[in-house]
């Protein structure tokens, strides 16, 4: 065997501790697959004295994670730190500026920073890994840059936060509140340090432009994205879902449209979404993630798994180590980032498609006429319409689902309604998932 790959590991929390557990379980299958040893010889964190359920003092221990990239006995850095800027970044930039690889979790910052520094690699023809930034364990990068390689990918989306899908099934299932599940999440491991990201949207739109990127050989556009998370998603809305046949679900969903077409461009957005009961997403339970590609010849790919926690983000980690082991690697996003083209973002609004919309409205005569009259000047054609029970803003909730029509459409008449004294607080809308 050759000599082992020297690996130092920033950060050492969830996944970090988990990376030295898979290590030291696995070791001979993973040296047996590598070809040779996988050594952790250094590690930094913040808090040296806090029990990790693993013996850190055979490793040597460093305080400065940025020392590591200069060391001479390492040969590969894995970032597990977190964050789009910060000790991560500055980590990264030097790890590829002494021409060492480079492996990281952190979907954060190569959805900001990661053309610039998978350019820097390339031009020191070093790694740059990431498959634990995008839904966990799931082998989607690897399944995107090599397995799919050969196809032109028209769409990709899929549920892409381990700790939303959590919440949504959990309240789904269990009818229990929001603020309560998340704090479960929280202790399994799953949400970001700051659990804003996840709930918010922006951890899945993060992970969307990556998988944009590369499905669609384009240049990461994470700003193009328009972003909505779970938060003002009440246990009526699950429910009233369930009634009409869907499931509430957070999608991520980019889509490349040709040019010559009224939605030319690239679209990228995250939000909840109602999910026919019997498409494959719906089944998506906990934190498993899943995530669909069409490609024009391989048809239909559905990759589904854990998408979050330490033992399947290890996995990832470690199976990026695994292919620099064996020099297998090349261009982060499948081709040299000169190569990625810029897409211009699709005009927002052109989409087509149904919608759900919930108000909270006062118990009084005219307010159901007032709604249908600002959907019929938007254009828009109410499909069915319920009206039962109340909000927990002590109104009275009326759900309904729209006909196909342009987005815009929706939009317009909700903007209609704004300022309403018959609206109590903001309606929700949440489109239908119609591929
Ligand atoms: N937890 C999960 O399920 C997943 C996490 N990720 C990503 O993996 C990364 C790590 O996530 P977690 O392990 O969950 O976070 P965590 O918060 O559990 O651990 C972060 C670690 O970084 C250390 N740290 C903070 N500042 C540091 C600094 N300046 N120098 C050295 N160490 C420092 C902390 O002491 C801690 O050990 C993040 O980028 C996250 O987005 C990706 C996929 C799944
Ligand atoms: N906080 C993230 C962790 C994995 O990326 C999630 O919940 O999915
Ligand atoms: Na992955």
């Amino acid at each position: 065997m050759s000599k082992a790959l020297r690996v130092a590991l920033a950060g050492l929390g969830t996944v970090g501790a988990g990376v030295i557990k898979l290590i030291d379980t696995n070791r001979e299958i993973v040296e047996r697959r590598a070809g040779r040893a996988i050594e952790i010889v250094a590690v930094s964190a913040r808090d040296r004295t806090r029990d990790r359920g693993v013996d850190l003092a055979r490793f040597n221990w460093v305080d400065d994670a940025a020392e590591l990239a200069a060391r001479e006995d390492i040969d590969v850095v894995v970032e597990l730190i977190g964050g789009a800027d910060g000790p991560a970044l500055t980590l990264a930039r030097r790890t590829i500026a002494a021409g060492r690889h480079f492996v990281t979790a952190n979907k954060a910052m190569i959805a900001h920073h990661g053309l610039g520094l998978a350019g820097d690699a390339e031009g020191k023809g070093v790694a740059f890994k990431y498959e634990a930034a995008v839904a966990g364990g799931i082998p989607v990068i690897k399944g995107l840059r090599e397995g799919a390689a050969a196809n032109a990918i028209g769409r990709v989306y899929g549920i892409l936060n381990g700790t939303c899908n959590y919440i949504l099934t959990t309240m789904e299932a269990e009818g229990r509140d929001f603020a309560e599940v998340l704090g479960e999440a929280q202790r399994l491991g799953y949400a970001e340090a700051d659990p804003s990201f996840d709930i918010d949207g922006v951890d899945a739109a993060h992970k969307l432009s990556i998988l944009a990127s590369l499905s669609f050989g384009s240049k990461i556009d994470f700003g193009a994205a328009a972003i909505s998370g779970i938060r003002h998603v009440i246990a009526a809305d699950i429910a009233q879902a369930q009634a009409l046949g869907y499931r509430v679900r957070l999608v991520g969903l980019a889509e490349a449209q040709p040019e010559g077409s009224t939605t030319a461009g690239l679209f990228q957005r995250v939000a909840p979404c109602l999910v026919p009961a019997n498409h494959p997403l719906a089944h998506v339970a906990g934190s498993l993630n899943a995530v669909v590609a069409e490609g024009n010849f391989v048809g239909r790919l559905f990759f589904e798994g854990r998408g979050a926690g330490e033992g399947p983000t290890a996995s990832a980690v470690v199976a990026d180590l695994i292919d620099i082991a064996r020099g297998e690697y090349g261009p982060a996003f499948a081709m040299p980032v000169e190569s990625l083209a810029e897409m211009a973002p699709a005009p927002a609004g052109e989409r087509r498609g149904r919608a759900y919309l919930r108000f909270s409205v006062a118990d009084r005569p005219g307010v159901l006429a007032e709604i249908a009259a600002a959907m019929r000047d938007a254009g828009v054609s109410i499909e069915s319409l319920i009206q039962r029970g109340t909000t927990p803003d002590g109104g009275v909730l009326v759900a309904m689902v729209t006909h196909e029509g342009p987005e815009r459409a929706v939009s317009d008449a909700l903007a209609r309604l704004e300022g309403s004294q018959s609206l109590i607080g903001a309606p929700m809308l949440m489109h239908i998932l119609d591929v």
